[in-house]
């Protein structure tokens, strides 16, 4: 049983002159422990559409059906009177872009927020937010006021009050994009962290791919109130479908940009007749670099390699490389033939001006 799983949900905003559809009849199943990404553009509806986990965001219509005791009796979210509904969000912690701390309260006092009316004991809530410090890295910032904190440590606070109340659900509406890339990388690292040890699962809202790369397991794409693309971080890494999703992992990798300086340098200095420019898509390390190896030994074809480049995605590596390829044209054949025969993807490249 997924922990999350939202059904033909639909929420439109009744607007004076029109209504406005955000999230259009979607599904959506996110399981126990996942790091699931939901990319798009402003305005495309994710934060619409994971706001209606904790019904913050009330559905027009659909089921949303949170699993949060893992007892394969999930909970019809939608149903919930007000205090039952109060109960549930507490499983359900949030953290926002802007951090949402009370400027007036020391760092102690922020964490201690959603304590208020829980039932443990002063020193036990005192030992149970000293805990969640120590558990973001800020163990020693306690009596700090958020005017005195950086970006990164605002969020680590905000983290540490979403985990006041033990959640099972973590979800991040784009909680890094106000942060530097380095600071958003010890972010989404700590988020790692508390996936692994806490066995939290995190829903992550963010236009930014790249963040999805660093951490996510799973990716749904969305545009115009629909998730267009959906699938592990791996495939729609490795052979993503959308126009949209392309671009999205374009930004996040720089292959689209390589292989435009490949060709410009291509242009200026061509091909001989007997070389090839060739784009080479692997996914296992056991893959493309034997083949790349005994290239010459096995067909007498010379490789010179322009670009490469390898990621580690969920445990996997995944590399590109960009090479020119030079002998004979039956040889320079057999070769493309043997990187197929081996699952590898390879596709000659065109070069505008030259000859490939
Ligand atoms: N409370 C609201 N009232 C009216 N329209 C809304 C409301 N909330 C969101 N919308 C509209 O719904 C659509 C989806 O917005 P949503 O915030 O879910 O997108 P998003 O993908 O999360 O983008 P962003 O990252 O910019 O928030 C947008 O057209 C937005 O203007």
């Amino acid at each position: 049983m997924p922990v999350i799983k939202l059904t033909d949900v639909n929420v439109t905003f009744k607007q004076k002159s029109r209504d406005i559809v955000a999230v259009q009849n979607e599904s959506l199943e996110i399981e126990r422990g996942d790091i699931y990404g939901i990319v798009g553009y402003s305005g495309a509806g994710k934060s619409t559409l994971v706001r209606t986990i904790n019904l913050l965001q009330k559905p027009t219509a659909g089921s949303v059906l949170v699993d949060i005791e893992n007892n394969d009796h999930p909970v019809e979210m939608t149903t919930l009177n007000a205090a039952a509904l109060r109960d549930k969000r507490k499983k359900i912690g949030m953290i926002f872009q802007h951090f949402n701390l009370m400027d007036e309260l020391t760092v102690f006092g922020n964490v201690a927020q959603p304590l208020k009316h829980s039932s443990l004991s002063r020193a036990d809530k005192r030992a149970k937010i000293t805990e969640l410090l120590a558990l973001v890295g800020l163990g020693d910032r306690a009596d700090n006021y958020p005017s005195q904190l950086s970006g990164g440590q605002k969020q680590r606070v905000a983290i540490a009050r979403a985990l006041a109340n033990d959640p099972e659900i973590l979800i991040s509406d784009e909680a890094t994009s106000a942060l530097d890339p380095r600071t958003t990388n010890q972010i989404l690292a700590l988020l790692k962290k508390l996936n692994q040890e806490l066995g939290l699962t995190i829903v992550l809202i963010t236009h930014e791919m790249q963040a999805v790369k660093e951490i996510a397991n799973k990716v749904a794409v969305m545009e115009n109130g629909h998730i267009i693309e959906r699938g592990s971080l791996l495939e729609i890494f490795t052979n993503p479908q959308a126009q949209l999703t392309k671009d999205f992992i374009n930004t996040a990798t720089n292959r689209e940009e390589a292989l435009v300086k490949v060709k410009e340098l291509l242009v200026l200095k061509p091909l001989a007749a007997d070389e090839i420019l060739v784009q080479i898509d692997y996914v296992g390390e056991e893959t493309a670099q034997p083949l790349l190896s005994t290239i010459f030994a096995d067909f007498a074809v010379t490789t010179n390699i322009l670009y490469s480049n390898m990621e580690i995605l969920t445990n996997t590596p995944v590399g590109t490389a960009l090479a020119v390829f030079k002998g004979d044209a039956a040889q320079l054949n057999a070769v493309l033939l043997a990187f197929e025969d081996h699952n590898v993807k390879i596709n000659q490249i065109e070069i505008q001006g030259g000859i490939a």
